[in-house]
């Protein structure tokens, strides 16, 4: 099915009806939803034939939620995410995104990735105006120029800012690129295991820098986080999606954390909902906990 010149119209105020390029009308429901993954599945061609990856996922994040996806190496946690992100396109099943079908990347969905992604030709200040510069046109020079500061001095690089990318730490690029994500305004952010490469120390400052970001915007941006850090996902997350390991991955289970917001590092470790939530993920993802279990 072709999902090209797609009309919507609203007919309710928690319903829309898609017409896709063949005529077919698509009822869906759209009250408080940012993304609606529905029965996705992706196979890649491959030389040993087809290979399907994730199979019927079916997922609903709200609008400000933020939902980190958790799993083992290649179960497919990326290949589900860039359906989101519109680079990778469900074999079956379609992804809906502000009540619209996904049908490509968008500047409404800003992607961070571990690689930091920076042009290393570009400043700090540069990479962050050139963004802001492709996706906001009709703003004027002295608007853009006032967005990059502000993200700049949110996340503290303003005495960095004539800095290029080689002359950053990690925590550093890896700011510049949030920053930039946060600077374009997508009404979604797709982060894909952006704090995987950085220290301990530095991917805990992170976290907090990204909270930061999320509140002054309200909490109205809907995050959605690949990671491998159970910890990081129960910090940062409303939700956790566990998926099975591939091919053909499913969610396994979607975990809730009802820890209040805002969240302190030091002492959310010693609530007890935390140590269960923990518990529960560790028996999920890992099967053998000492030597014993080896026997
Ligand atoms: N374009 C592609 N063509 C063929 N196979 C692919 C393609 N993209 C991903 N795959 C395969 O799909 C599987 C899932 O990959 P994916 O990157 O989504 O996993 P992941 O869970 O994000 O892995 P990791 O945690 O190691 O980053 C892997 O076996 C990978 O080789």
């Amino acid at each position: 099915m072709k999902t090209n010149h797609l009309e919507q119209s609203n007919i309710a105020t928690s319903e829309s009806i898609l017409v896709d390029s063949e005529n077919n009308y698509h009822k869906i429901n759209t009250q408080g939803t940012s993304i609606d993954i529905q029965d996705v599945s992706v196979s890649f061609r491959t030389s040993k034939g087809i290979s399907t990856v994730i199979k019927k996922i079916n997922l609903q994040i709200a609008k400000g939620e933020i939902v980190a996806i958790i799993g083992h190496s290649g179960c497919g946690k990326s290949t589900l995410m860039n359906t989101i992100s519109g680079m990778v396109t469900p074999t079956q099943g379609r992804v809906i995104v502000n009540n619209k079908i996904v049908v490509g990347p968008s500047p409404d969905r800003g992607i961070v990735f571990q690689n930091y992604s920076l042009l290393p030709w570009l400043s700090v200040y540069q990479n962050i105006y050139e963004a802001v510069d492709a996706v906001m046109k009709d703003k004027r020079k002295k608007e853009k120029k006032a967005i990059v500061e502000e993200n700049l001095e949110a996340v503290g690089l303003i005495p960095h800012r004539s800095k290029l990318p080689k002359e950053l730490s990690g925590g550093m690029k890896q700011r510049v690129a949030i920053a930039r994500a946060f600077a374009i305004n997508p009404s979604i952010l797709l982060l894909d295991e952006p704090f995987g490469a950085l220290d301990a120390l530095t991917k805990s400052s992170m976290h907090v820098e990204l909270l930061k970001l999320w509140n002054l915007d309200n909490r109205n941006k809907t995050i959605v986080m690949v990671t491998h850090d159970i910890e990081e996902a129960i910090f940062l997350a409303d939700r956790i999606v566990v998926m099975n390991d591939g091919p053909s991955a499913t969610i396994k289970e979607i975990v809730d954390i009802p820890l209040q917001r805002p969240r302190n590092k030091k002492d959310i470790v010693h609530e007890p909902l935390y140590a269960e939530i923990h518990d529960r993920l560790l028996s999920l993802l890992i099967k053998k906990f000492s030597i014993k279990d080896m026997e």
